[in-house]
């Protein structure tokens, strides 16, 4: 049965260091079960918050609860409903993964009984078998070392596992194994995932929270995102013939059909070219149509290409430097992107 209680409810969250606020009155929730992407450029406050729901940290003011219980008053409750995997893992080198997660899991007061079944379990969930668990730490490849600190985060089976830039430093081959991992504990507990891989987060994660620069600028499914913050449609054509008559005969179609970009193919004459709509109606026939005729360019793919999370989170953040008009407060690597 699905809990009504949220996962996770933060309201008002806000974390002073000195006279630097690095959250300001966030709020939001995570329904139980959810599997909810926690995006935002650097600094924006992502680890801050998470340190704080999992009692690592104490708010300066604000209030969170997981699974209805205060962070703040109940700090011993929470351990065990919180697996975390912080950014930056700190392991033992010279442990090897058995003997490491066997030590965690006296830590974290599992039962002697159910220990070796239990470690058993997240060695095979976090594929960790096949001799990688009898190996040290130290020697192992950044990729298995992720899987051990998500090993130790749901070791105690807990309802709700917040993991900290899982995906940082992973190859692709690594960040495949992680998001099959993430398939296998979807439906089995409640999921945080923060990461700077957007692609990623947008294949696994049922809604996303975005965060800048302190405060929780958006909050929903990819849909939901999507319509605040890139309405309307973006076409992309792939088309034999010159720019400017593509322009001039789209422009008959629709007033708002606004050229995005354009560039020449390697080979061939094809050009591709994207424009982008506030209207929300399919153009696809009547852009079609536009282009039927003797001596008129010839469209050899047309698609409407939905906005990506990459798309909404860039649209997001940076709304937000707009409406903050303190542009030299935005991440130096962020504002280079969007000066552009
Ligand atoms: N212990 C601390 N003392 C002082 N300032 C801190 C401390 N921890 C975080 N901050 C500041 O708070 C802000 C938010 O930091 P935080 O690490 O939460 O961001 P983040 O979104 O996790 O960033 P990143 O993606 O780079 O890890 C930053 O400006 C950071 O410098």
């Amino acid at each position: 049965m699905v809990s009504l209680v949220p996962s996770i409810r933060a309201v008002d969250l806000t974390k002073r260091f000195g006279p630097n606020r690095a959250i300001d009155r966030i709020s939001f929730e995570v329904g139980a079960g959810e599997v909810v992407g926690f995006l935002g450029p650097n600094g924006a406050g992502k680890s801050t918050t998470m340190r704080i729901l999992t009692g690592l940290l104490s708010a300066s003011s604000g209030e969170a609860w997981v699974a209805g219980r205060s962070v703040a008053r109940e700090p011993a409750a929470i351990r065990h409903l919180i697996g975390f995997m912080p950014e930056n893992n700190p392991l033992p080198e010279d442990m090897r993964v058995t003997e490491y997660l066997r030590f965690r899991s006296r830590i974290k007061g599992l039962s002697r009984k159910i220990r070796k079944t239990r470690i058993d379990e997240v060695l095979e969930l976090c594929d960790l078998k096949h001799g990688t668990e009898r190996k040290l730490i130290g020697n192992l490849s950044k990729g298995y070392r992720q899987r051990v600190g998500i090993a130790d985060a749901i070791l105690a089976e807990p309802p709700i596992v917040i993991l900290d830039e899982p995906t940082i430093g992973l190859d692709p081959h690594q960040i495949l194994g992680f998001r099959q991992m993430i398939q296998q504990l979807r439906g089995r507990m409640t999921l945080v995932i923060s990461s700077h891989i957007l692609p990623e987060i947008e294949k696994v994660c049922d809604r996303s929270v975005i965060l800048n620069r302190g405060q929780v600028v958006a909050a929903g499914t990819r849909s939901e995102l999507r319509e605040v913050f890139s309405p309307g449609q973006t076409y992309e054509l792939r088309v034999e013939g010159s720019l400017s008559e593509v322009e001039k005969r789209i422009k008959t179609v629709d007033h708002s059909l606004v050229l995005q970009d354009s560039y020449r193919e390697p080979e061939g004459n094809v050009r591709r070219i994207t424009f982008s709509s506030n209207c929300n109606t399919n153009l696809v026939p009547r852009i079609i149509e536009s282009l039927q005729g003797p001596d008129l360019p010839v469209i050899q793919e047309i698609r409407i290409r939905r906005a990506s999370l990459e798309d909404i989170f860039l649209a997001a953040t940076k709304r937000t430097w707009k409406e903050g008009g303190d542009p030299s407060a935005a991440p130096r690597d962020m504002e280079e992107e969007l000066s552009e």
